[in-house]
């Protein structure tokens, strides 16, 4: 079984672009729960980019599935999450100049705080991933947090120049997601996952969740949002069935 959270940010991008009222991201989420998202996923950033404080707590009230929310490591996320109570949280990290999340987080060097972020989160009854490169130290070191579930940053993938790159970044993806469920992590993966990229990672048998929304917004452009989720969805069903690319 692999399943897809649907990331919704960039459409609130698009509606952010005129500060109109539209396209709605939590209309969104509903299309993409009908067309088969398996969970919602939205980064309440804290410079507001695209998903707003009110999008967050409409979406609570109307998805039907499971609502992941993405958040940096601030007081102002946790005491936010805890208001609002998303099935997971992803603790992600964030820098404001940059254009989208560059790297994991760095768990070993914020170990303290995201072992107390965990700890606070998982006792309101919220389950805590930590999104972070395919690296076993930090693997480890979010096992020690007390963390249940990774989110392995596919972006190096995504954005290999060659194909010879490219095996080698998933390469260490599928190394690092065996490591991990074999020290009883739930394992997701996302970022910069697309139509042409999406079935490898999906045939990695240790993989749980993929989260994927930047590309599939974009194709929903040309397809409709229904077919451009439920498309992605079909891809990486097949990927998982087929278990080669
Ligand atoms: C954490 C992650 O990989 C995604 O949520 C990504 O951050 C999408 O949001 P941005 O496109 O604003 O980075
Ligand atoms: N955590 C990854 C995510 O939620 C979506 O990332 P992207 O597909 O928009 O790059």
């Amino acid at each position: 079984m692999i399943l897809l959270g649907v990331n919704i940010d960039h459409v609130a991008t698009l509606r952010q672009a005129r500060g109109t009222r539209y396209p709605s991201p939590v209309e969104a989420a509903l299309v993409a729960e009908t067309a088969g998202a398996d969970l919602i996923t939205l980064h309440l950033r804290e410079d507001r980019r695209h998903i707003q404080d009110a999008d967050v707590f409409a979406m609570r009230q109307v998805i039907k599935t499971r609502m992941n929310l993405e958040m940096a490591l601030t007081e102002e996320m946790l005491e936010n999450a805890l208001r609002v109570r998303p099935d997971d949280v992803c603790l992600v990290p964030e820098k404001r100049e940059e254009v989208t999340t560059e790297g994991g987080l760095d768990v070993i060097r914020y170990f303290d705080q995201v072992r107390d972020f965990t700890r606070i989160l998982q006792q309101a009854g919220i389950r805590v991933s930590l999104f972070i490169d395919a690296d076993r130290q930090q693997i480890e070191a979010g096992r020690d947090a007390g963390a249940g579930v990774i989110e392995l940053h596919t972006g190096a993938y995504a954005d290999a120049p060659h194909a010879g790159e490219q095996g080698r970044e998933l390469a260490r993806i599928r190394e690092a997601a065996v490591f991990a469920s074999h020290l009883g992590f739930v394992v997701n993966a996302g970022h910069g996952l697309n139509y042409h990229n999406v079935k490898p990672v999906a045939a990695i048998a240790e993989i749980t969740e993929l989260n994927i929304g930047h590309a599939i917004v974009a194709q929903a452009l040309f397809t409709g949002f229904e077919g451009a989720v439920r498309e992605m969805k079909a891809l990486m069903l097949e990927g998982r069935r087929d278990g080669h690319h």
